[in-house]
């Protein structure tokens, strides 16, 4: 196929399984934890890089921390792309959203920049009362019912997103915005499931017209293509009738409006806005159950975080401290270590052939940065499977956030956000928000597991966190 071929011909293909004639792998292998399953190639076949076939194309995983810096960062000219998929891109029409869009687009540019200035540290002062507001609701939800811990944390995480991306405040239930958001990315996911749509491999099959018998990928995209279509325009729609009427209040969607903008521009706005909501949802709810996890089952850690909190502030934590916290951001690192969001990040595409390592890495093939597998690697970090921020603590009272680890173990940031031009833009954003309410959470519970038999297990998906198992918040203050 086009694909395999390669003007470095004589080159061979990274190792790797083989898998069955025409099918290649097949995507009930790579159900559970496929991080762990590359790792184990990795030993199995031998090399940093590895290469298997789903159908006719090409995946190559990058195993090594030394892989992906050469490649994904030093070579971020040609490994910026995004695998296509026909049937989410093209079918559902979801194209130009800023996660799917090619780097080489000169939209993606444009996309990255309103990003940025939406999100950076300047910003994100001006967002400080919402993520305080939001806390101090999370903080009185778990004090009331601890046991709906989860529902507490996943309705933070988009009610902070929400009021940011678009000035609207989330209702107690049932909130039309929010069961709009997990329609369309419930819908994503089915249509993005690697090995699941035929059209995907063979895009010849995006001719056939919808109402052939074997067609029903076809019914199925239209039919999602509208629903994506009106969903993602509710928000946008919602904020310039806010503007027209004068009540808004200031987010992201209402400082990038203008009035006489062009058509384009506004979908530029939309799409970036759109794409807040998608890269911080499900992302922080994991970092956040993964992190209360790990203190209920390291009660010296979780007292060292504490008793540091409360040498700093004697009430509630508030935006303008994290920056003081060293040993909390110890944690932070370690806790994106030890369970990162996004154990694979998100898969890359190389836009022209390549050579590394005498393999060659053909154009169009998907990269995929096996995070896991660079975050457990004994080299770079003694005793992988063992939770320690000690790790990552400096020693000196001055070290701040972005400071950076021991020599010899690595700052986990040079991976947990992903790699070269799409880095995660949401970086300066997301950690003072996790700091604000792992330092709430801290300084208003003690947290200890109701079971002292717990297996730590990790969920599989885009992002990944561990299993959350029974765990008490013991009030240390009575309220006011
Ligand atoms: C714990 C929190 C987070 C983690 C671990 C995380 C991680 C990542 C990773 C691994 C990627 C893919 C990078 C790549 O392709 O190499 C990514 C992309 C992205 N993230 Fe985040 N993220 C987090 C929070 C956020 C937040 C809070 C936002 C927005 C407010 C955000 C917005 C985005 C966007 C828009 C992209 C797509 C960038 C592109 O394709 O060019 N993320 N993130």
């Amino acid at each position: 196929s086009m694909l395999l071929w390669t003007r470095h011909s004589s080159f061979r293909l990274p190792p790797g399984p083989p898998g069955l004639p025409f099918f290649g792998i097949q995507s009930k292998d790579l159900k559970a934890e496929p991080w762990k399953t590359y790792a184990s190639w990795s030993v199995r076949f031998g090399g940093p890089i590895l290469s298997f076939r789903i159908y006719n194309r090409l995946t190559i995983v990058l195993n090594k921390h030394t892989a992906v810096h050469e490649l994904l960062e030093r070579r971020a000219a040609i490994y910026s792309g995004r695998p296509m998929s026909w049937m989410f891109n093209v079918i559902c029409g979801r194209g130009d959203a800023v996660f799917n869009i090619s780097g080489l687009h000169p939209r993606h540019k444009i996309y990255r920049r309103y990003l940025q200035g939406g999100l950076n540290t300047q910003a994100v002062k001006e967002y400080s009362s919402i993520l305080e507001d939001e806390v101090d609701i999370l903080v009185h939800g778990l004090r009331e019912t601890p046991g709906q811990f989860e529902q507490h944390v996943q309705r933070n995480a988009t009610a902070v997103i929400m009021k940011v991306a678009f000035g609207y405040s989330v209702s107690e239930d049932d909130d039309p915005f929010i069961s709009i958001a997990n329609q369309s990315s419930k819908i994503s996911g089915w249509a993005m499931a690697p090995g699941r749509w035929l059209v995907d491999y063979f895009p010849i099959l995006r001719f056939v017209p919808a109402w052939f018998p074997f067609a029903h990928f076809k019914r199925q995209g239209q039919e999602w293509r509208e629903i994506l279509n009106s969903i993602s325009d509710v928000p946008h729609e919602w904020v310039k009738a806010q503007i027209a009427s004068g009540t808004n209040i200031p987010s992201f969607t209402s400082r990038l409006l203008r009035p006489g903008m062009s058509e384009e521009e506004e979908d530029i706005v939309k799409w970036c806005a759109g794409a807040l909501y998608a890269g911080a949802a499900d992302t922080t709810v994991s970092a956040t159950i993964s992190f209360v996890m790990l203190m209920a089952l390291h009660p010296a850690v979780q007292d060292q975080a504490r008793r540091e909190i409360d040498s700093i502030v004697d009430r509630i934590p508030r935006v303008s401290d994290v920056d003081r916290f060293s040993y909390l951001a110890a944690v932070l690192k370690e806790v994106m270590r030890y369970a990162p969001v996004g154990n694979l990040a998100l898969p890359h595409q190389v836009t022209q052939e390549d050579l590394y390592l005498n393999y060659r890495i053909p154009a169009g093939s998907t990269v995929v940065p096996n995070i896991w597998a660079i975050l457990h690697d004994p080299e770079l970090y003694p005793d992988p499977f063992k939770f320690d921020p000690e790790r990552f603590v400096c020693g000196s009272e001055a070290s701040t956030l972005r400071s950076s680890a021991r020599p010899g173990q690595p700052d986990p940031n040079a991976y947990v956000w992903g790699f070269g031009r799409r880095r995660c833009p949401g970086i300066q954003f997301a950690e003072p928000a996790l700091l604000l309410t792992m330092a709430c959470i801290l300084h208003t519970f003690i947290i200890t597991p109701e079971s002292d038999t717990v297996a730590v297990e990790f969920t599989t998906g885009i992002t990944s966190h561990i299993k959350p198992f029974g765990v008490r918040f013991i009030p240390r203050h009575s309220e006011f």
